[in-house]
């Protein structure tokens, strides 16, 4: 068994009644990494977190989570597992403290780790109120301590940043850089894709229960073919001076694969004496925008 590995799911299948809900999903994420978990809505991404948690026995395939094999269903990992769900709701007439309090008692952990957190996501203000006065920000905050809490292996998070302002996200990307460099493994289930791009090492995408792609971004990038804009303010100067550029020149820009990419930049500087102009890859929500698009194509073709 490999210790490197925080889950490993090999040919996972998922069947509700008489819908396939996950059909041969295989990943796996290291500690110390940081997986997105993408796809539309109704994708699998919860099922699939339900069964990294021990709550749901997969129809088929295997699951070894943090080195232990999940068998059965309410089979737990054991507590190393961190989990924010979707929707944070605990009993709204405890309060932020109790609630905190309540989760350290089940997890054993300090009451001096309880009283950190609070510090740490600026809930001190509001420690001693109930639940229910707290805005949508605020749950998401206290929901992400209690995930935390316990210092975790493995992080499950669903849609993290959801009615998070700007500062309370980096904040929670801050503290997950923070659980990554002691070794937890994280997976991340969202939608939004641009704050997520600069925090991730892999990614996985489903469409309708089945894996369209998984890699890290440089690798999605170079297998959806998407390709990287050159942007100068000579550059249509410099096209005019170097045909071989001409090739690439599209729509105000130089258009360069992974291949070309390299080549291309060494004849701006060298040839042309180019050293302003702009790079920009193509990001993450162009890459799933790719993937779906040709899981559309393939529905019409077939
Ligand atoms: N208990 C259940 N019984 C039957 N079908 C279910 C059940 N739970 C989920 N499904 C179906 O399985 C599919 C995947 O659901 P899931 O909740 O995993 O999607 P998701 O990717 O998390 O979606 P979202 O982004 O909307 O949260 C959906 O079509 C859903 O209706």
């Amino acid at each position: 068994m490999n210790s490197s590995l925080a889950v490993s799911a090999s040919h996972i299948r998922h069947q509700f009644a008489d819908f396939l809900a996950l059909n041969d999903v295989s990943f796996e994420v290291q500690r110390g990494q940081t997986m997105a978990l993408l796809g539309h809505n109704g994708a699998g991404k919860s099922t699939l977190i339900k069964i990294l948690l021990g709550l749901l026995k997969p129809s088929d395939g295997e699951v070894i989570v943090l080195g232990q094999q999940l068998q059965h269903s309410g089979q737990r990992a054991d507590l190393k597992i961190g989990y924010l769900p979707e929707n944070v709701s605990f009993y709204d007439k405890l309060t932020g403290k109790e609630i905190l309090s309540y989760f350290a008692a089940l997890k054993g952990v300090s009451k001096a780790r309880v009283s950190q957190l609070i510090e740490e996501f600026g809930l001190e203000y509001a420690q001693d109120r109930v639940l229910k006065t707290y805005s949508k920000g605020m749950k998401q905050r206290l929901g992400f301590a209690q995930a935390i809490l316990s210092e975790p292996e493995l992080l499950l998070l669903d849609e993290p940043t959801v009615g998070l302002d700007p500062v309370a996200s980096q904040f929670l990307y801050g503290k997950i850089a923070e659980l990554k460099l002691q070794g937890c493994g994280v997976i991340v289930c969202t939608h939004e894709l641009s704050l997520i791009e600069n925090n991730i090492d892999i990614a996985l995408i489903l469409a309708k229960g089945e894996s369209l792609a998984k890699g890290s971004l440089s690798e999605l990038r170079k297998n959806s073919g998407l390709k990287t804009r050159l942007t100068a303010p000579n550059l249509a100067t410099w096209v005019a001076q170097q045909p071989r550029l001409a090739a690439y020149y599209a729509d105000d820009a130089l258009q360069l694969d992974i291949e070309s990419k390299s080549e291309m930049l060494q004849l701006l500087m060298s040839e042309c004496q180019a050293f302003d102009f702009s790079l920009k890859e193509p990001a993450l929500a162009e890459i799933y925008h790719f993937y779906m698009g040709q899981c559309a194509q393939l529905e019409v073709v077939s």
